[in-house]
């Protein structure tokens, strides 16, 4: 059996993917400690889904390494992959089948595998407890689930699964709100009962608000950014100018993310602007008669970095 000699439960260096001529991965060099939830975000193409692919050994990468539990993602053996859980937004579970049926079938599955690893063990009671906030029958077709309900059996069946590394590619879209709580919270749940590594990706930042403990950020198939989602808001800083007369070019100062006229004031975030009077008085030299700086929420900084990136992007083309 291999052992695990990484102390990181993801790592990557230098991956790259392509597909037909589009790098969806561009040397992406990455390394995840294990334990806690991850939350990776990113525009729409940045990475995330062709990142977990990889991950899960579904793509062969193009280039570079990933490693994953302390295994190479291209060589993971029946073992390995039982012991990563993986959740998508389809959700895909068989129609046909009724829930008991799949859920029994998911336990001979992981209680057969057990005899011959020591690894993977079928958890029971957190299969009932997850369910138990959906409303599930045992007898129902997983066809006839709504949405919601779907994802909360397949959240159940992968959390049952004891998985040390759990992979959920943006699993809580279109659940309503109930059942997005009860998903995050079995997820918080899982995380710290079973010492769980929970990586995530979701475009809702309430979300990874409430559970992250780090933020990584993807653009254009490259890390852009990770800490934890405080660190983060706390070096993103929104500054409330009034101009009284010709608003000046702003967009141009160092650490400047993205400027918005609202209102008849001029909205700047700024990145690590770590001379808050400097930068006022520069404003104030530029003509601002009033300034006032005040933090910002996950969602508007990350907005704003993002933006930033895009405008890059488009400036370059
Ligand atoms: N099968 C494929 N064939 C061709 N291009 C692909 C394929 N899958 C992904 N891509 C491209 O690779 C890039 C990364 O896609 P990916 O799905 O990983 O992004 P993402 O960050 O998950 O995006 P989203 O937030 O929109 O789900 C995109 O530019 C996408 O068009």
């Amino acid at each position: 059996m291999s052992v695990n000699t990484s102390d990181y439960v993801i790592e990557t260096e230098d991956l790259c993917l392509r597909y037909k001529g589009k790098l969806a991965l561009n040397h992406l060099s990455l390394r995840l400690p294990s334990g806690g939830i991850h939350a990776f975000v990113g525009a729409n193409g940045a990475g995330k889904s062709s990142l977990f692919r990889v991950l899960l050994g579904f793509e062969p990468a193009g280039g570079g390494s990933a490693r994953v539990l302390g295994n190479d993602c291209a060589t993971l053996t029946p073992e390995m992959r039982g012991r990563i859980g993986f959740v998508n937004e389809e959700h895909t579970l068989p129609g046909w089948m009724r829930v008991q049926d799949l859920m029994r079938m998911q336990q001979r599955h992981y209680e057969g595998a057990g005899r011959g690893a020591a690894n993977l063990r079928w958890n029971g009671e957190r299969y009932d407890e997850v369910l138990s906030h959906f409303n599930v029958l045992p007898a129902q077709r997983v066809g006839e689930l709504s949405r919601g309900e779907r994802a909360g059996l397949n959240l159940a069946l992968a959390l049952a699964q004891s998985p040390e590394l759990l992979i959920l590619d943006e699993p809580t879209l279109g659940l309503d709100v109930v059942a997005k709580r009860a998903f995050l919270e079995a997820l918080l749940q899982s995380s710290i009962d079973d010492a769980s590594t929970i990586v995530y990706c979701s475009h809702q930042m309430d979300e990874i608000e409430r559970v992250a403990d780090n933020l990584v950020i993807l653009e254009r198939g490259s890390l852009r950014y990770m800490s934890g989602p405080d660190d983060f808001c706390g070096r993103v800083q929104l500054w409330v100018a009034e101009f009284p007369f010709k608003t000046p070019e702003v967009r141009k100062l160092a650490g400047v993310l993205q400027v918005q006229q609202l209102d008849g004031l001029t909205h700047i975030v700024t990145f690590d602007q770590q001379d808050g009077a400097a930068f006022e008085a520069r404003l104030k030299l530029l003509g601002a008669r009033r300034v006032q700086a005040m933090p910002l929420g996950l969602d508007r900084a990350v907005n704003a970095f993002l933006s930033h990136g895009h405008a890059g992007a488009r400036r370059a083309a």
